[in-house]
This record gives C-alpha cells, structure tokens and sequence, in this order.
C-alpha cells in the first residue's frame, strides 16, 4: 500500500487517481485544509487527520502494510511564507521530521518527496538543470530545501531511499473532466485567468511589466498535473530498486504571463480584462526547467507537453465545475 499525504489536493488527487488506474492500494492521510474529499479517488482510503500527528501516524504504520510514502501535503504560498513563516517551519519541516521519525520507526525507508522550483530562487540562466545552486529567496522554498537535505542524511546514516521532485508549475486537470485545481483563495495564474472569464472576477492583475523579458511579464515552466501524477509512479519504481534521486520536473519551454493569457483567449474564445500592476515579491523573472536528468534516469515523457493542451483541460474542469468541488 502506498501512503500519500495531501492526497486530497490539487496535485495529491491527480497523483492517488493514476495510482488506483494502476491497481495500487492506496491511503490518502489529509487533513482537508486545502483539500476536497470529492477529489479522493473512491478506490483510495481516505484518513482525515493531521500528517504530523505521530500518534495517528504510529497506528496506521502498524495496521496497514505500507511500503512507500509520496509526502505532499505542505503550506505552499510563497507570499504567505513570507509573512508568516513559523507557518511554514512547523508545517513543512517540523511535521515532515515526525513523520520520516515515525517512518524510521515503522521502518519504512521510501518517500517520494513534492519539492518546488523554489529552492533555485533566482536563477541566472536556463534552462535550470538540478545541480544549480540552490538559494531559494522565500520561506517556502527554503522549507523544501531542509527536508531535501535531511533525506539526504537519512539516505546516508540510515540508509533511507527518497527521490525528491522539483516541479515546476503544475496545471491541468485530468482530461475525465472529475478532478481539478480548486484552492480557496486560488493564487495560481490560469485558474485566476479562468475566474475572469467566468465572470467571478472583475480583471486579472498581471504582476510586473519591467522584467527582464521579451514582453516584460515573468516566464515560467507549465507542467500537466497528469504527467506530474506519471513521475511519481516512476520515482516509485526507483524507490523499488533501492535507490535516490533529485530531479526537476517541468516542459523545458517557458510561457510568459502575457502568453499564458493569449493561450487561454484562443481556447476559451472570450477576451480577458487585465489590469497591468505592481512586481508580486519574490517572483523570479524566469523559472525554466531542464528536465533531461528525469528523461533519462527515469524514462519520464510527457504526455501533456503542449502549453494548449495543459489550458484546454483546465478550461474544461472550471467551465464544467466553476465552483470547484462545491456544487
Ligand atoms: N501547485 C504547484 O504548482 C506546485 C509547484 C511546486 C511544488 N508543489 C508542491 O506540491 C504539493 C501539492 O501542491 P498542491 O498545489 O496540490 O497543494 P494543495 O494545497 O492543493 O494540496 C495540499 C494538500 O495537503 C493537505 N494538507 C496540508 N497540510 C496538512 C496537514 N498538516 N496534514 C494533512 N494534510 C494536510 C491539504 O488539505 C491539501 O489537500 C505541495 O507540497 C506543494 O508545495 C506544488
Ligand atoms: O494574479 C496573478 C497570479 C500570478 N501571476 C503571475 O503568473 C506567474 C505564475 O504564478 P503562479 O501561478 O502563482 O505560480 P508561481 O508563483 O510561479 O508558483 C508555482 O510554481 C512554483 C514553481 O515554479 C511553485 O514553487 C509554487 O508552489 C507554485 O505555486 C507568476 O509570474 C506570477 O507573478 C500574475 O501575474 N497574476
């Protein structure tokens, strides 16, 4: 059985889906701050509780056979980390060490780890290949940086295996039209763009025209939620030969604010009203991945690589769903 905390969100629910298309068993533990039990596959067990919690942890080591966990239940709102960061210590690292002390302990030594972009901070070059430096410029990013690091002294002292993926930014929702990226507030770049044209908000602010870019607005690496959910089941399966990896994980093409608009006009057919304003802090002005390392090493291929494709199908799950999972 494979143990996946935050199985109930965004990426979580896409990831606990492909697991169930394989027939694998699966335990979703998530504590639905973030996250719907609608999103839950209904072939996957869902445990509402806390993932830090070592006494629940400890009781479903014991009962069920666990072989791997994917951790990605975290905090991840890179202007909320700034503003309050012992949020993102003690839910991000302090609650992913008592969760690794009661791994230790049940000894279960696999964990797919959901890392970020963010550990980079602001890169200066690209595409962003895993051995640059890494001096992440919030407290989000740096969170992820420390439990990246502890795996790989877990890795060496007790000979734990991990692989740590850095995704990129993820977006989509799986083409059944079921599951999609429903946050409250929602933060994220394509599902505000699909709130305008919805009519649920007046315009679309786009942060900072004066960036070091072609058009001015910042670029980044889209990758379809679904090939993110493929990853995790071929990091599994270097779990499975007892071995560790840090990989990145995105489309290799960058996308600027401005395009990503343009993209989501074509498909949807309506014009969105966007008001040009300020730099949103510590937005990097260029975040594109290499991802050759996971091409090679883990075979991984996207399925999903074409930027019109990753926005049709989170056009479809909003247009079908505009109020997310509570309708
Ligand atoms: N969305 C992105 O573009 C992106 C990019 C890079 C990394 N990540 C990472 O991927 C992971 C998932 O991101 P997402 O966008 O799906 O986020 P999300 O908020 O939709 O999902 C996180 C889930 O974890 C649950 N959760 C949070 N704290 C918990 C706790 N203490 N105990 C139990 N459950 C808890 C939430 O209820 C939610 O269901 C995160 O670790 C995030 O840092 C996301
Ligand atoms: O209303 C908005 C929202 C976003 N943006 C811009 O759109 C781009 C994408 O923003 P967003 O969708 O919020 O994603 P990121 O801030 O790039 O962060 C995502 O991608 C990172 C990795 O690249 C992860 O670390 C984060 O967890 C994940 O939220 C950025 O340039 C933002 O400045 C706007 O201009 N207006």
């Amino acid at each position: 059985m494979i143990l996946v905390t935050g199985g109930a969100g965004y990426i979580g629910s896409h990831i606990v889906r492909q697991l169930c298309l394989k027939n694998e068993k699966v335990l979703v533990v998530d504590n639905l701050s973030k996250g719907h039990k609608k999103a839950v596959d209904i072939r996957a067990k869902l445990i509402v509780g806390d993932f830090g919690d070592e006494n629940l942890l400890l009781e479903i080591f014991k009962k069920y056979d666990i072989k791997a966990v994917i951790h990605m239940a975290a905090q991840s709102l890179v202007g909320e980390s700034m503003s309050q960061p012992e949020k993102y210590f003690e839910e991000n690292i302090s609650k992913t060490l008592s969760l690794l002390k009661v791994m230790l302990k049940a000894n279960v030594k696999k964990m797919v780890f959901s890392s970020t972009a963010a550990v980079y901070g602001e890169p200066e070059k690209w595409p962003i290949t895993e051995d640059f430096p890494q001096k992440p410029t919030n407290v989000y990013g740096y969170s992820k940086l420390v439990i990246e690091q502890c795996l790989e002294w877990y890795r060496q002292i007790h000979g734990f295996n991990y692989v740590s993926l850095r995704y990129f930014n993820a977006a989509g929702a799986d083409p059944s039209g079921d599951i999609g990226e429903d946050h409250n507030p929602e933060t994220h770049l394509i599902p505000l763009i699909f709130k305008v044209i919805l009519g649920e908000q007046e315009e679309l602010t786009v942060f900072g025209t004066d960036y070091p870019t072609p058009d001015g607005t910042c670029i980044r690496d889209y990758i379809h939620v679904n090939d993110l959910a493929e990853a995790h089941i071929l990091a599994l399966n270097k779990l499975n030969k007892d071995e560790s990896g840090v990989y990145n994980l995105g489309n290799q093409k960058g996308f600027s604010v401005k395009e990503i608009i343009k993209v989501a006009e074509e498909v949807t057919g309506v014009k969105v009203k966007v008001r040009y304003g300020q730099r949103r802090p510590g937005d990097p002005a260029v975040l594109v991945a290499s991802s050759e390392k996971i091409q090679k090493e883990l075979n991984f291929t996207p399925k999903f690589g074409d930027i019109k494709t990753i926005v049709q199908t989170a056009w479809e799950w909003h247009k079908n769903n505009p109020r997310g999972y509570d309708r």
